[in-house]
């Protein structure tokens, strides 16, 4: 205690204490369960919010969960895409990728943001390791068959992404091992595919691959709005399957939150019990979420 300390009294630290023990039934509930959380391009940027972000990610650690943090970078990539002269364009909220484009999707996620979170859980106190698809050949992709359905017309198209993949074969061995260590993966969505391709596949789609494999507990999304919003750019609180092809068949849904909700149904079938898409723009979203009654954001549960 240094001078400046302000002094509490006895009710204010019983107060502190009262908030602590609370999380005591939520730490149960996930003691050595695995949560995997998505980082969303979009809600990085901010150094205090990415902070409190690697601070949740290293409590969960030390609390006895196995947090495997997989990140994105669109906003990052489209700056360093920019930057260069490449031009670069989405289709059903995917990005269409050629050979120039996935060396610097892979430089970006690989590198830059993938270092910068792993440095910061290290100042947290926390030990990760960064990987992409391609370390331990953890996760195999293949090119991807993608069609984008026209709001207006309700025709289907096939689009020829490029080397945009979708992953195959998810090895969890690296990973396992992790889960009895103190070490937090970091995972970027970059795959290798059968005839030595790179492939960039989308955040989303790499984090409900492996929160499958891993029979994640929960899947959380970290991104820039609150949930799903309906028409009236309302919450919606819980949302059924019916209820979100029906919402991207009317173009309610639409770029990037697409490939999350597709993910979102895709993981409840593969077993994960609940995917919660949520404001990463809050500061300790995932500590509130896992560990408070105050959940907030789209539940999508089976
Ligand atoms: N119905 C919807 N509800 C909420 N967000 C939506 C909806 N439809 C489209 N979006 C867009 O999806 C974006 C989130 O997806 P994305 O840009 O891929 O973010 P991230 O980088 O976090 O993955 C939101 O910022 C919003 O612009
Ligand atoms: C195929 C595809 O769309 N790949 C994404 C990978 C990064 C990503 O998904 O980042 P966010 O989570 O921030 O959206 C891309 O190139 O932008």
């Amino acid at each position: 205690m240094t001078a400046e300390t302000p002094v509490k009294s006895e009710a204010e630290l019983v107060a502190e204490a009262e908030i602590l023990s609370k999380a005591l039934p939520y730490m149960l509930r996930y003691d050595d369960k695995t949560v995997v959380v998505k980082y969303g391009g979009h809600a990085m940027g901010d150094p205090a919010l990415g902070r409190a972000f690697a601070e949740d990610i290293t409590l969960l650690k030390l609390a006895g969960v196995n947090p495997v943090v997989v990140h994105g970078g669109g906003p990052q990539i489209n700056a360093m895409l920019d930057r260069l002269g490449i031009k670069s364009e989405f289709a059903g909220g995917m990005r269409v990728t050629d050979k120039a484009t996935v060396e610097v999707v892979e430089m970006v996620l690989a590198g830059s943001i993938n270092k910068d979170i792993v440095q910061t859980i290290g100042e947290a106190g926390g030990r990760a390791i960064g990987l992409t698809g391609k370390d331990g050949n953890m996760v195999t992709a293949t090119k991807i068959r993608r069609t984008v359905i026209d709001p207006a017309t309700k025709v289907e198209t096939e689009v020829d992404m490029g080397f945009v993949g979708d992953p195959q074969i998810v090895r969890t061995e690296v990973l396992d091992v992790m889960k009895k260590s103190e070490i937090i993966p970091v995972l970027a969505p970059i795959c290798p595919g059968e005839n030595g391709e790179t492939y960039n596949v989308n955040a989303d789609t790499f984090a409900g691959a492996i929160a499958g494999a891993l029979g994640a507990a929960r899947l959380l999304f970290l991104t820039d709005v609150p949930g799903v919003l309906d028409k009236d750019k309302r919450l919606i609180k819980e949302l059924t399957r019916a209820e979100a092809q029906r919402l991207i068949e009317d173009g309610t849904i639409s770029g990037g939150m697409i490939p999350k909700v597709e993910t979102c149904l895709e993981a409840l079938d593969r077993g994960v019990e609940a995917v919660v898409i949520l404001n990463g723009k809050v500061a300790h979203a995932v500590l509130l979420e896992l560990f408070t009654e105050h959940g907030a954001g789209t539940l999508i549960t089976r």
